[in-house]
């Protein structure tokens, strides 16, 4: 029957990433392309050094992301198609949380119509939080009552920090600790769970997403294709393995599998965000080593894998939904017109990226074969 055979194409919408970093100065042009290629939008998330707190920070960055985009494609590394596509890229800005954000800068964030979120980062919780929140209600309720009455969605990095909670329990503990009563407190703020790593964050989400009169969603949630892959094993596979490591951390295999779930389930509050976090392959390879993995260059085909693992590729819909569709629903926005097409060529990812610095980047995957890739952006 046509059903059981296995697919060799998949046609979608064109995808958006609703969390990725992008870093800034000459890191940028190279991260930049990669995502441009493969995405029509992202979320870009700004935890820069400065953090990008105030609206005419966040233009300027996109100023710098286009221009970056720009550059990629007169380095003369881009065929004429593959920039015809990085030029239709997006940058979608998200202000940068913190207890001193005043309430009428989310106003100029709505007016300005290019920054679409804010981001809460626990103080200490990941890579440049340093000048994150650390009581949320305590200092934040003015800009959250701001967020929630023009609509201005808050991500958050759903982890707490204090250092008796186990590093593995730290989401399931935020959700009890902080996202409970953040939600009961404003109950029509927009908010996405990012980088969701647990059963119970999965459940929380399918179970609580709420919607407003209008019968629009207030809650979602991303998911990376790490968290889908792999489970923490992968940390420690004959021995200590720094590219793997991301916060919130790879969790048990019984996690893995709530996640893989909630992502094919077709439901509209779960989404793709990469979490494309690039890091120089000596400051992951050191003695402390920085959390994040960089997969924006094969990340559709990771994703393709991670549902067709569980037979969920019979047919685009899911996969569609996930990488194409609910994303712009939540925010708002329109599907991409056009069409990606990923086929059955195995694809090998290099072992380094050769840029940023010399010691290069190492992406997610590095030296394995992938099953799915890319093979028409129109
Ligand atoms: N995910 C990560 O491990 N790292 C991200 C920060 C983040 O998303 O928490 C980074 O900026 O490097
Ligand atoms: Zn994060
Ligand atoms: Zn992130």
């Amino acid at each position: 029957m046509a059903s059981s055979i296995a697919p060799t194409t998949l046609t979608i919408a064109p995808p958006d990433d609703w969390h990725l970093h992008l870093r800034d100065g000459e890191a940028l042009e190279h991260v930049v392309a990669a995502t441009a290629l493969n995405f029509r939008r992202a979320i870009v998330m700004p935890n820069l050094k400065p953090p990008v707190t105030t609206t005419e920070q966040a233009l300027a960055y996109r100023g710098r992301i286009l221009a970056a985009v720009d550059k990629a494609c007169m380095s003369g590394r881009y065929s004429e198609a593959d920039c015809a596509q990085m030029r239709q890229f997006q940058p979608l800005m998200v202000l940068y949380l913190t207890g001193a954000t005043p309430a009428d800068e989310i106003d100029r964030a709505m007016v300005s119509g290019a920054v679409h979120a804010v981001k809460l980062y626990p103080a200490g919780a990941t890579t440049n939080s340093d000048a994150g929140v650390s009581d949320l209600l305590g200092q934040c309720s003015a800009v959250l009552a701001r967020m929630q009455a023009l609509g201005m969605p808050l991500l958050v990095h759903g982890e707490v920090t204090e250092a008796h909670v186990d590093v593995f329990d730290r989401e399931a503990a935020f959700i009890e600790s902080v996202m409970k009563p953040l939600r009961s407190r404003f109950p029509s703020l927009r908010v996405v769970f990012e980088h969701i790593t647990t059963r119970q964050a999965a459940e929380y989400v399918t179970d609580h997403a709420t919607r407003d009169a209008q019968g629009r969603l207030l809650l979602a949630a991303t998911i990376t294709p790490q968290h889908l892959l792999y489970n923490r094993n992968a940390l420690f596979r004959g021995g200590l393995q720094p590219h793997w490591y991301c916060l919130p951390i790879l969790k048990r295999e019984e996690h893995r599998l709530a996640l893989i779930k909630a992502a094919t389930s077709g439901l509209p509050q779960f989404f793709l965000g990469t979490d494309s976090a690039p890091h120089a392959r000596h400051l992951k390879e050191a003695s402390c080593g920085c959390a994040g993995c960089y997969s924006a260059p094969y990340a559709l085909g990771l994703y393709a894998e991670a549902f067709e693992s569980v037979g969920a590729l019979q047919t685009t819909d899911a996969f569609e939904a996930f990488t194409s569709r609910n994303g712009p629903a939540f925010y708002r926005l329109p599907v991409n017109p056009g069409r990606f097409e990923l086929r059955r060529v195995p694809e090998t990812v290099p072992e380094r990226l050769p840029f940023v610095t010399d010691s290069g980047i190492v992406p997610l995957r590095a030296g394995e074969t992938l099953t799915w890739s890319v093979t028409a952006r129109e």
